[in-house]
């Protein structure tokens, strides 16, 4: 298949499902978790690409949760993308936000991909929140989506596979639903697009991630795809087939310390911050 081909094979793969779950209504506001990786580089260009047509604001945000020789480039990257698609670029950091980095907390955790991911979600929530946004656009793909609802499988975690699906829905007025245009779309064909088209992205692994459980499932999902072929897309219609939308247990208030959405009095972030002193 051309170069050309390519591409607009993808990008209409990824338009298709942004219309068939109505993921982007007109006028509304998208701001796109940006972090200068592969996924959400191709997110950021394919809606910088849409949004005349489908008439929608389109902002990113990037956040530098201060992992040292990591996080720089990705900031390059992002900062980069969003100048040649001419997209508003917001930076944020952990240490602007609470005064440590992840490489400083680190340790105390037995994975820091466990505060990264809660700070993380934090931030992007609350930037997205201030700015209007009424969207949060992610670079999570298929093969993302596979191994989360496997690691929920794992855990017997079953609350989490409400998180399955492209779009996620606004469960308290504060918490901006989320967006994953590239659900139905392979990670490799993305590495692909980004190669082909020489597109500046951040390609390196994260120095944590090696400790996190999803490394894990990622390398035996990859392992049996390589021996059995088709075997991923085989689970994620297995998925789709038995999905179903599971009821979040207990009313979603705000958290008394910073008032962002919670399940709990304190949210995990405040939780988290208070373990740290
Ligand atoms: N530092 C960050 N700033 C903004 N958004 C982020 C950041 N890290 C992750 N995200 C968002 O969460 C999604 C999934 O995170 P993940 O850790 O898989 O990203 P990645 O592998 O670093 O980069 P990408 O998914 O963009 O290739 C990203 O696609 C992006 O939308």
């Amino acid at each position: 298949m051309d170069h050309e081909e390519f591409n607009r094979r993808l990008t209409a793969r990824i338009r298709d499902l942004i219309e068939s779950f109505r993921l982007i209504d007109e006028g509304e506001h998208i701001a796109v978790a940006l972090s200068g990786g592969k996924d959400s580089v191709l997110t950021l260009h394919v809606l910088a690409d849409l949004r005349e047509e489908l008439e929608f604001e389109l902002t990113a945000i990037t956040v530098d949760e201060g992992i040292s020789g990591y996080r720089e480039h990705g900031l390059e990257a992002a900062r980069e993308n969003a100048r040649l698609k001419k997209v508003e670029l917001i930076e944020k950091s952990f240490m602007d936000e609470f005064g440590f980095g992840l490489d400083d907390v680190a340790d105390g955790f037995r994975s820091p991909c466990i505060p990264c991911g809660v700070f993380r979600r934090w931030i992007l929530n609350r930037t997205a929140h201030e700015l209007g946004a009424s969207r949060i656009a992610t670079g999570h793909n298929m093969d993302d989506e596979i191994q989360s609802f496997t690691m929920s499988l794992v855990r017997g975690d079953v609350r989490k596979f409400s998180k399955f699906g492209p779009s996620l829905q606004r469960i308290h007025p504060a918490m901006v639903p989320r967006i994953k245009p590239l659900w139905n779309t392979p990670e490799r064909e993305v590495g692909i697009w980004a190669v082909m088209n020489q597109v500046p992205v951040h390609l390196e692994e994260c120095p944590y991630s090696h400790l996190s459980m999803r490394s894990g499932i990622k390398g035996f999902l990859n392992r049996m795809e390589s021996d059995n072929p088709g075997i991923k897309k085989r689970i994620m219609e297995s998925f789709r087939r038995i999905f179903r939308q599971v009821e979040e247990h207990g009313r979603i208030r705000e958290c008394i310390r910073c008032g962002e959405p919670s399940s709990a009095d304190l949210c995990k972030a405040c939780e988290l911050l208070e373990d740290l002193g």
